[in-house]
């Protein structure tokens, strides 16, 4: 589903973000990302969504070599990835059901089609009943699952999160780790960057970690 051979990313010329990454990761697995604060996460993240290229080596996801991709196939190739961000990024004017339909409506899904998709994803992180209400409505742990949910409704092969349980307590990042291995459990590869060890090392998911831009540890969770 994602390999990277030999990558990798400078910014700016010089600063050397990611260095000599190589790693595979098969369809349908679960995975964490961990390290520092800086040690390039997100990075690599952005270089799997192709919102950045990397300097050196090769990106292949989902049979594709991005470095191939012309621009006019990126918006198609992104939507095969569902992404999920710490913040969740919902949009506070709009209620539950018009945040998740948003990536159907940007690409036109005829509306009985896309209510049918968003109340499957609200279903499935249990928040149908809320529909109607706004962000502010929620408490953080289900605003988040609504990121998720606006993640998922495109049925995407790959979902990517960047530190989903940044601002949530002990139990409520639990919860949301349960939903994402419940994506799993049905053939989503997923992909979590996160800072939360004790977390990881419960969940037994394979580990890559990350130090000052290379790849020190590739295996099961300690
Ligand atoms: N667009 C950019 N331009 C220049 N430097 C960048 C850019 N993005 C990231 N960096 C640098 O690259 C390094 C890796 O950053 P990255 O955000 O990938 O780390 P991270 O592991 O995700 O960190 P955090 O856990 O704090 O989010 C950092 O030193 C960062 O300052």
């Amino acid at each position: 589903m994602i390999a990277f051979e030999h990558v990798g990313k400078r910014y700016g010329g010089r600063f050397e973000a990611l260095a000599d990454i190589n790693f595979r990761v098969e369809r349908g697995e679960m995975l964490f990302l961990t390290g520092h604060s800086g040690a390039g996460k997100s990075s690599l993240l952005r270089l799997i969504m192709r919102l950045e290229r990397p300097s050196r080596g090769r990106v292949l996801v989902a049979g594709h070599d991005l470095d191939r991709l012309h621009l006019s196939q990126v918006p198609y190739y992104r939507r095969q990835i569902g992404v999920v961000f710490q913040d969740h990024q919902l949009l506070f004017d709009r209620d539950i059901f018009a945040n998740v339909a948003l990536p159907l409506t940007i690409q036109g899904i005829e509306p009985h089609e896309a209510a049918r998709r968003v109340r499957a994803a609200l279903d499935k992180v249990g928040l149908l009943h809320r529909e109607r209400a706004l962000p502010i409505e929620l408490s953080t742990g289900e605003q988040q699952r609504v990121g998720i949910a606006r993640a998922v409704v495109n049925k995407p092969a790959l979902l990517l999160a960047d530190e989903p349980t940044g601002n949530l307590d002990p139990q409520l990042s639990a919860d949301i780790m349960r939903l994402f291995e419940d994506f799993n459990r049905i053939g989503t590869t997923v992909l979590i960057a996160s800072h939360d060890l004790a977390l990881i090392a419960r969940l037994r998911h394979r580990v890559l970690k990350l130090r000052e831009g290379r790849l020190v540890r590739d295996g099961e969770a300690a």
